[in-house]
């Protein structure tokens, strides 16, 4: 393979992940020029592309080296590493925030479920073959796993599975389909994949660089900086407030040597029960602020 210079990012070009990852790279202040065929996107400044793709071919694409890093589901990076000689020297690298959903078993709703060993003899439809029989051998159950590129939801009312293993976010899929969730087998939302060693060239270091920006992006997405008027005596029970535990900055109010300023960056957002319940502790004038940028 032609070695690059430049770091190549794979994303998908047209569903759930594309908004939020095109979002995602803004932040991190890649700005890319659409070429005409809006497959491959060069990245002015940074030297960084982007790759357009279908989000099934992200972890196939990095295990050949033809991009350096993908965003791409957990639920389609984890498959890969099952199902593929090459998917152990893909990782995980950051957990990205978005596109949560889960890969979970259902069954009939007619049907009752209690435990694993139900589905002994069972056929289980699915798109995910791999994540399906690690969890059946995990749980020792022995059923039959009939692959379906998609409409799996369908199956077990035309009689070709008894139960199936698909994604779920909301559920309203499964209850259309008059079917009910039994068991969770991933977790999973958008992630960075890559390989588990960076490139030792330039497109390493660009790697890293990539990194520590998107570290600082996911942490001042998830942070809010917190305002606060409060009594002295009524700190202890103020802090243990604060989402997160942040250690309070604290600045004395003049001619009032009872009252302080409380500052604090909290991780998550600060809902309204947690502010009523700080207002109840003796906080006032309280001001709950989106973070732009941090620089530690
Ligand atoms: N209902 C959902 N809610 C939230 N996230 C979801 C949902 N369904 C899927 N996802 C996540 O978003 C990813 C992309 O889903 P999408 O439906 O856009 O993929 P696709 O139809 O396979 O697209 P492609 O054309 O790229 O193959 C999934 O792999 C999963 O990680
Ligand atoms: O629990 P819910 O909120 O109903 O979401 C689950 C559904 O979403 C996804 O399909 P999608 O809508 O992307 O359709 P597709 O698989 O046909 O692209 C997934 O394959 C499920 O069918
Ligand atoms: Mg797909």
């Amino acid at each position: 393979m032609k070695s690059r210079d430049r770091l190549r990012i794979a994303m998908q070009k047209s569903g759930r992940l594309t908004e939020p990852a095109q979002d995602l790279l803004a932040r991190c202040g890649l700005k890319f020029r659409q070429s005409r065929d809006k497959l491959f996107c060069f990245g002015e400044g940074e030297p960084v592309d982007l790759l357009l793709v279908r989000d099934d071919d992200i972890p196939g694409l990095i295990a050949e080296g033809v991009c350096d890093l993908g965003i791409v589901g957990r639920n389609v990076l984890r498959e890969f590493q099952l199902t593929n000689g090459t998917g152990s020297e893909l990782s995980e690298l950051r957990p990205l925030g978005f596109g949560h959903c889960r890969l979970s078993i259902a069954l009939p709703q007619e049907d009752a479920y209690s435990e694993p060993s139900q589905l002994h003899g069972q056929r289980i439809a699915t798109s995910y073959p791999g994540l399906l029989g690690e969890w059946l051998r995990a749980h020792g159950v022995d059923a039959r796993v009939v692959m379906l590129a998609g409409s799996v939801e369908i199956a077990p009312r035309l009689g070709t599975a008894d139960a199936i293993c698909d994604l779920v976010s909301s559920g309203a899929t499964l209850v259309a389909n008059q079917l009910r969730e039994a068991a969770v087998v991933v977790e999973s939302e958008a992630v960075l994949a890559g390989r588990a060693e960076l490139p030792l060239d330039e497109r390493g270091e660009i790697a890293e660089l990539l990194l520590r920006r998107l570290d600082g992006v996911i942490q001042v997405r998830d942070s809010r900086l917190i305002l606060m008027q409060a009594p002295r005596a009524a700190l202890d029970a103020i802090t243990r407030l604060l989402p997160g535990a942040p250690v309070p900055t604290l600045t004395q109010v003049d001619g009032a040597p009872d009252q302080v300023v409380l500052q604090a960056l909290c991780a998550g957002s600060v809902s309204w029960r947690q502010l009523e319940d700080m207002k109840r502790a003796g906080a006032r004038d309280m001001l709950v602020l989106p973070v732009e940028k941090m620089l530690a």
